[in-house]
């Protein structure tokens, strides 16, 4: 696969327009954005780009309004919080074609910034509508995506544009498929993967995919209860998707003829209520009261994760290994956590992690700045571990 191009491929960039597609879709409460961190991951593209005297012209969805204006889903409301990560002004069009676009960038200097509103209040954004792509292209000379977190869609903004307009990878494009390429596409070996969160049934496609690509598979949090009743354990309480037995034989069945080892806990903590604090015991995987339920990995299954990972030049992580929002039973994913961080600062390990709850379960560890990479995506890095194309990254690939 021929290489996508980077900033460091662009040159003379003096009064150019640059359509920036950036990932603003961030949680707001009471107006006010309450975690910065998809701006702060677009900042240096939108200050390197505005620094080499471009207009900056900042492209974005918000939530998923149905094809029309919805002013709770307005990005003037993320303004001040661009301004604050840029520590710039960044000016505002209601529109983000048509006149009021149009007349904002004819009022933009060299190293200006502009957020033009929501693509999603029209119809064609979706669709990735010829149409409305020209009507978006026409705004621009370049076009550059830095939302590898959208890039799982197919839509005007994220992909159209890069067939109307010379296209490149921001930084922070470049740098998570940079970590993607060392995490999956060619990693140092052994790889590892963990594998958490609750259900199966969300990551079929997932676990499918990284038995044919990775040398151990380490199954953890409330799927491995499906995978241990597939064997014939009894998970009593439990969460646990019974019909999915059969996929998790043939999941388990292809990870054998692929040589790749699946690691199952061998003990777990047991709680009868789902609650901070509930009364738990550790017990051996095969005896697991029929009145309680799994909330996390036992400490031997956490030696035996840990070791996996010692013995590890890459780990990919999606999902954690217990319920670990409510106290104790964050205890095995935090541990581990921890020892991949360290792994990895020794500079023994490549470590790679993404997924919403995943990150949140690193920052509660206090890890997610010691791993390699850490994925602001939640679906985008779901369906690259699925081994699915993401449309806004192909098509950059073969950008003109
Ligand atoms: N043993 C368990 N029983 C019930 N829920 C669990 C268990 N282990 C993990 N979970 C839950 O799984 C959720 C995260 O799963 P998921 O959404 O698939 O992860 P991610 O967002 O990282 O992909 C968390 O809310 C966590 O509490
Ligand atoms: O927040 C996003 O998704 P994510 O939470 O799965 O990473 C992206 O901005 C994509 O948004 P969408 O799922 O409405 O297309």
């Amino acid at each position: 696969m021929a290489a996508f191009k980077t900033l460091d491929d662009l040159s003379d960039l003096s009064g150019k327009r640059v359509l920036v597609r950036v990932d603003l879709n961030v949680p707001v409460s009471d107006g006010k954005v309450t975690d910065s961190t998809r701006i702060e991951r677009v900042a240096p593209t939108i200050l390197e780009l505005a620094d080499k005297g471009a207009k900056v012209i900042l492209l974005a969805h918000f939530g998923r309004p149905k094809g029309g204006p919805d002013a709770s889903m307005s990005l003037g409301l993320i303004v001040p919080a661009v301004e604050a990560v840029l520590d710039r002004s960044v000016a505002f069009a209601s529109d983000c074609v048509g006149a009021a676009a149009s007349e904002a960038i004819a009022r933009m200097n060299a190293g200006d910034i502009l957020l033009l509103e929501n693509t999603r209040f029209h119809k064609g954004e979706e669709k990735n509508e010829p149409g409305f792509v020209a009507e978006l292209a026409a705004n621009g000379d370049l076009y550059v995506n830095d939302a590898f977190s959208a890039a799982h869609r197919a839509h005007a903004s994220t992909e159209g544009l890069a067939h109307h307009l010379p296209a490149y990878a921001g930084r922070t494009m470049q740098a998570e498929l940079e970590a993607l390429e060392k995490g999956l596409g060619k990693p140092v070996r052994p790889v590892v993967a963990i594998v958490g969160g609750a259900k199966v049934s969300t990551k079929i496609d997932l676990l499918s995919n990284l038995v044919k690509k990775v040398d151990a598979l380490v199954i953890g949090g409330g799927m491995a209860n499906t995978f241990l009743a597939a064997r014939g354990t009894d998970v009593g309480k439990s969460l646990c998707e019974h019909d999915l037995a059969a996929t998790a034989k043939q999941i388990m069945i292809d990870a054998a003829s692929a040589n790749c080892a699946i690691v199952l806990p061998v003990d777990g903590v047991v709680a009868r209520e789902f609650k901070a604090g509930a009364a738990n015991e550790v017990v051996d995987i095969n005896a697991i009261p029929a009145d309680a339920m799994v909330l996390d990995v036992g400490p031997k299954s956490v030696a035996a994760v840990n070791d996996w990972i010692s013995k590890a030049a890459t780990l990919v992580w999606n999902g954690p290994l217990g319920a670990f929002e409510i106290e104790p039973f964050d205890k095995a994913t935090v541990a581990a956590a921890r020892h991949a961080a360290d792994c990895t600062k020794a500079g023994k390990l490549t470590s790679v992690a993404g997924g919403g709850d995943t990150v949140s379960a690193l920052n509660h560890a206090g890890v997610a700045d010691d791993f390699s990479y850490v994925s602001t995506a939640g679906g985008a890095f779901l369906e690259w571990m699925e081994g699915k194309e993401l449309p806004g990254v192909a098509v950059l690939y073969g950008a003109r």
